[in-house]
């Protein structure tokens, strides 16, 4: 057991190259224990590649690598009962029934929970006898994510667990999820989806080019700082409503018709805004005042979308 207090995973400088590519690039964080840690970033930005080396699936470049105080190109054999992984492909022989295929992995393991038990909670017990391959690709993720979790294991990597599932689905493996971390189970996933990160991790690390861009608790990164949108006719004169707005005010229109203010939104700056609007016959329609997300956090720090 690693003593208490030490990072279920640390990553110091790993870089990785695939031939000319530099897959992960001088990447660096911390996942702590009994916490989730979830890895933001748009495809091909190196999360499966680094979550594949924490995982002892493939080599490290260079760089430092410890999994429950472990290295794991070295100490696979130890790691392995300790480490629940949900592999972004599955992990899964085509034609392994689920039940089955459930019940081999729960013998590799000395405390297993209880595979029917399970099939039942992730709503796949009328699929046991269903090869994997013939499974929709809702319930492939859901069997790999059994897979995972049947040894009761310390720590799990989840990679893109919810990709692709539908919004139900989606939700389920989210109280999951939120379930593990109640059981003091330490869990690093990969994900694009910036609702599921910012719902489920304690710390994200925003990954982009194979490096971290930003990383910290989801509200500390998003920040205090509130923006306005609204909707109205495209083409509005914004240098206008800008002279108009207090020094450090930005506004943007996209895509067309749909509005952005950043800056210091108090009182005064929306009376401001709404008092242009007035005095120039528009009307500001689903008006709001809202927190940034993660995604505009990402947006303003590699000026592009996640999704893209
Ligand atoms: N085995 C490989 N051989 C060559 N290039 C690879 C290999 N695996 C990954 N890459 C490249 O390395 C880069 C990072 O890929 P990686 O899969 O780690 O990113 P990712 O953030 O997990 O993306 P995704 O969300 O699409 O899985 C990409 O440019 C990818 O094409």
């Amino acid at each position: 057991m690693a003593p208490p207090g030490e990072s279920a995973v640390e990553v110091a400088d790993l870089v990785r190259r695939y031939g000319p590519v530099t897959a992960v690039n001088g990447l660096s964080f911390r996942a702590a224990r009994g916490a989730v840690t979830a890895m933001l970033g748009p495809n091909g930005a190196g999360k499966t590649t680094t979550i594949e080396i924490c995982e002892g699936f493939r080599r490290a470049g260079s760089g430092l690598v410890r999994v429950l105080g472990l290295d794991p190109a070295a100490d696979g054999k130890a790691l392995k009962p300790r480490v629940g992984v949900m592999p972004q492909s599955g992990g899964v022989p085509g034609t392994a029934r689920a039940g089955e295929f459930l019940r081999l992995i729960a013998s590799f393991h000395s405390r297993p929970l209880d595979p029917a038990a399970l099939l039942e909670r992730l709503g796949l017990t009328g699929q046991a006898r269903t090869p994997f391959r013939r499974l929709s690709g809702g319930q492939q993720q859901r069997l790999s994510l059994a897979v995972a979790l049947v040894g009761r294991p310390e720590l799990v990597f989840l990679d893109e667990p919810t990709t692709g599932l539908d919004p139900q689905a989606r939700h389920s493996t989210w109280e999951l999820v939120e379930e593990l971390r109640g059981a003091g189970v330490s869990v690093v996933l990969t994900t694009h989806y910036m609702e599921e990160a910012e719902r489920l991790a304690d710390h994200v690390v925003i990954v982009d080019h194979g490096t971290v861009v930003a990383q910290g608790a989801p509200a500390d990164l998003a920040g205090a700082e509130r923006q306005l949108r609204f909707r109205a006719r495209p083409g509005l004169g914004l240098d206008e409503l800008l002279s108009a707005l207090p020094l450090g005010s930005a506004a943007k229109e996209s895509p067309a018709g749909h509005y952005l203010v950043e800056g210091d939104v108090r009182p005064e700056l929306l009376a401001t805004v709404t008092a242009w609007c007035a005095s120039h016959g528009v009307m500001a329609e689903e008006l709001r005042i809202e927190r940034r997300t993660l995604e505009d956090v990402f947006l303003e720090l590699t000026g592009r979308e996640l999704r893209s």
